[in-house]
């Protein structure tokens, strides 16, 4: 039986990602950018392997678990932009500068997550960790008051898609 707490911080960490693909969000608003940088995507899932190899995760569950983060982040992405498109217009927002301020959070937020995937190491390599980990988020978002159909809900539960190692 897994300790119902073992994917906690991996859930809550995720969350915090999602929490600024809302500002990723917002910045590429205001810049007009696009959503999908591959050069910048390849960046961070080369720094996540060489940060987590040296703590003792594979390559392979590294690359996989930041491809689904990164899938969950532009999920978030798409999907307010359109809401806005159609609203004409953004929330009411401070400026946010995605390379000075934005990038370097989510740069930050990768130690922990890395971290997580050490503390959850084991719990993510038993076969009933799919089971876990699914019913671990539920009860998360049930604590957080998110509903389970809320783009952040789903956003949490593509982030996670890779956590559970095969
Ligand atoms: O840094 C960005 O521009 C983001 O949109 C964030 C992010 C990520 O999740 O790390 C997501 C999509 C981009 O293709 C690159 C990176």
């Amino acid at each position: 039986q897994q300790s119902p707490n073992v994917f906690q911080n991996l859930i809550a960490d995720s969350a915090h990602r999602i929490a600024i693909a809302h500002q990723v969000a917002l910045s590429k608003w205001d810049s007009n950018g696009v959503v999908e940088d591959s050069a910048r995507e390849a960046q961070v899932i080369q720094n996540a392997v060489a940060a987590g190899q040296s703590k003792g995760l594979s390559e392979a569950s590294l690359t996989s678990f930041f491809r689904s983060q990164i899938e969950a982040n532009k999920l978030v992405q798409y999907s307010l932009l359109a809401d806005w498109q159609v609203a004409g217009k953004a929330p009411e927002h401070q400026k946010v500068n995605l390379a000075t301020e934005i990038r370097p959070e989510l740069d930050h937020l990768q130690s922990s997550l890395i971290s997580d995937l050490v503390q959850s190491a084991e719990a993510r390599s038993r076969p009933d960790c799919s089971t876990a980990l699914a019913v671990a988020i539920h009860k998360y978002l049930a604590t957080q008051g998110t509903a389970e159909s809320t783009l952040d809900a789903l956003a949490l539960n593509r982030s996670l898609a890779t956590a559970c190692v095969r």
